[in-house]
């Protein structure tokens, strides 16, 4: 890679991902490695610069420590909470637990100094941060100064500038950090000296090379959902080796409304892909037929997937690697899922399932980008805004968004109603003139088969209900029901309930997440 790189050793903090995410806005490429990363491995990643993440750990008495050879690199390195303590120790200082803990906003009071130099403008003397610790470093290191503190911390911020070696108790990483984004831009394009050219214009010709060299002559299948990864992944391997992909496009009978149409016509007519359009919709709704509970519908639809899509790659010839639009947040959590025991709220399926007994290599060109800079590459791959801006869309689609047992006249209905809301909310904006839909992270129609009684043109009526649901939220694991405007809502419930015959009731879903979750079921 003839990129910069910046390198990330991750001593297990909660927010290790964001100091990567800021890396990369300021346009330089950085990847995150465990902090015991061996030594010919850093030497071989050959890193511009290197940032020590903060973590759960105290330096004294634990086993938590990276090569303190990487100090003699001669590249920079940026110590953040844990990350400095643990530089403290090794250069000669102490670190001791403090008296007092300090979780939560400080202001730090800065002297002149090599790292924060030319944030301040006007505004010199301070910075206001988020603090999330217990230790503090109670000696400096030999040649280090001083240069930020708080009433709690009596070194906030260290460093030793002849060999650029800085430390900070607080978190540039999170945004309730003021100057943090500027901090961490001063060190890695200022100090680091790193090039910014991590951009997706920049990188397609990089990341098709590398397809091309991986496949050679051999043929690959991708999954393809519509959704954002698969098509962007589709769209850069297609761009790689063109006739040599061959696309799988499931319709369970559970897709959006012309779903199956849109996905056709972009892919296959408009770039050219080779799509295979499989309609297995009959194959699902026999195999849930009489099925009510969300977890055993989520497992049928799962294994069937598997078995649509495994039959369908057996038969193309001489097929040789399958494709996935994994993304870095999959690859950081499935490395960090396996020492974590959390509750399975729901199982999730993904084609990241597929038995072994495929006996397909694997192909993911996207494992190193974050979503935002995948939705940037399918832009800059000519993939229309619209559908690489798309809510996600899961897999099991209209499958847990009907409650209960699943059948066809439901998910027509369903279809219908929330065509109708995405319509409305693409149309209506805030004062600003963005669109509710991008106001929005999520946002669908729910349907419950329970009748209500209504009455319309004078007759009684007595039909199905529709549940509204939309979300804002950064990562999904967390959400807030969206404030949406009455007089939207007011439409999207006319326009469902006169157009969608079989409805006549509309309610809106005001729960957060946790408790409730984003998909009802
Ligand atoms: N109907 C489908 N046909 C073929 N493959 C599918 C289908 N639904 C899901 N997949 C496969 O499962 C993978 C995971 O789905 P997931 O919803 O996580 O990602 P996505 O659909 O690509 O993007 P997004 O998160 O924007 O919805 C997809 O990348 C795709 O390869
Ligand atoms: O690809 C997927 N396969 C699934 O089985 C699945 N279940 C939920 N989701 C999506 O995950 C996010 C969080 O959803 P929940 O709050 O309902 O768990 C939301 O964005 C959901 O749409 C899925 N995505
Ligand atoms: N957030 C951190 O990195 C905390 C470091 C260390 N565990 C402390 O409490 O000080
Ligand atoms: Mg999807």
């Amino acid at each position: 890679m003839t990129q910069d790189k910046i390198l990330i050793l991750d001593f297990g903090s909660q927010v290790t991902q964001l100091i990567a995410r800021r890396v990369r806005e300021a346009h330089v490429y950085c990847e995150l490695h465990p902090y015991d990363m061996p030594l010919e491995a850093i030497k071989a990643f050959n890193p511009k610069g290197i940032i020590l993440s903060g973590g759960p750990n105290s330096v004294y008495g634990s086993e938590y420590h990276a090569d303190p050879a990487l100090f003699e690199l001669g590249v920079p390195v940026l110590g953040i909470c844990y990350g400095m303590q643990f530089m403290a120790h090794h250069l000669g200082g102490a670190v001791e637990a403090g008296n007092q803990r300090e979780f939560g906003y400080a202001r730090v009071q800065t002297a002149d100094s090599d790292l924060t130099r030319g944030l301040f403008d006007g505004e010199a003397g301070g910075l206001d941060v988020w603090m999330s610790h217990g230790d503090k470093v109670s000696k400096l290191p030999e040649g280090f100064a001083i240069t930020g503190k708080t009433d709690s911390c009596p070194v906030a911020i260290m460093e030793r500038a002849d060999k650029r070696w800085y430390g900070i108790q607080f978190h540039p990483e999170v945004t309730h950090t003021k100057q943090g984004r500027a901090l961490l831009n001063r060190f890695v394009l200022d100090i680091c000296a790193a090039q910014p050219s991590w951009t997706m214009p920049n990188y397609i010709d990089e990341a098709v090379a590398k397809i091309r060299e991986q496949v050679g002559g051999e043929q690959v299948v991708l999954g393809l959902s519509g959704g954002v990864d698969s098509s962007v992944a589709a769209a850069l391997i297609h761009r790689a080796i063109g006739d040599q992909l061959t696309c799988v496009f499931v319709d369970h009978g559970l897709l959006r409304l012309n779903e199956g149409k849109k996905v056709m016509e972009m892919f296959a007519r408009n770039l050219g892909v080779n799509v295979v359009h499989i309609d297995a919709a009959d194959d699902f709704m026999s195999k849930l037929a009489g099925v009510s509970d969300p977890e055993q519908k989520r497992k049928i639809i799962g294994a069937e997937f598997v078995a649509v899509f495994q039959r369908e790659a057996a038969k193309l010839h001489n097929a040789k690697w399958l494709a996935q639009g994994t993304i870095y947040p999959d690859v950081i959590e499935s490395a960090g899922a396996k020492t974590n025991k959390a509750h399975a709220i729901k199982s999730h399926h993904n084609v990241g399932g597929l038995p072994e007994t495929l006996n397909l290599k694997l192909l993911e060109p996207l494992r190193d980008l974050f979503k935002d800079e995948v939705r940037e590459l399918g832009v800059a791959l000519g993939l229309p805004r619209e559908m690489v801006y798309r809510h996600p869309f899961p897999g099991p689609g209209l499958g847990v968004r009907i409650l209960g047992e699943v059948k066809r006249e439901y998910a027509d209905l369903l279809r219908r109603a929330d065509d109708i809301f995405i319509e409305e909310l693409r149309r209506s904006t805030d004062d600003n003139g963005t669109s509710w839909y991008d106001l929005t992270s999520q946002a669908f129609a729910v349907f419950l088969p329970v009748k209500s009684v209504g009455v319309m043109g004078d007759g009684r009526t007595y039909d199905y209900v529709v549940a509204l649901r939309a979300v804002v939220t950064s990562d999904f694991m967390t959400a807030h029901w969206a404030e949406l405007p009455y007089a939207l809502l007011g439409r999207v419930s006319n326009r469902i309930i006169n157009e969608v015959r079989g409805i006549n009731r509309v309610v809106y879903d005001v729960s957060g997440k946790p408790p409730a979750t984003i998909e009802w079921e």
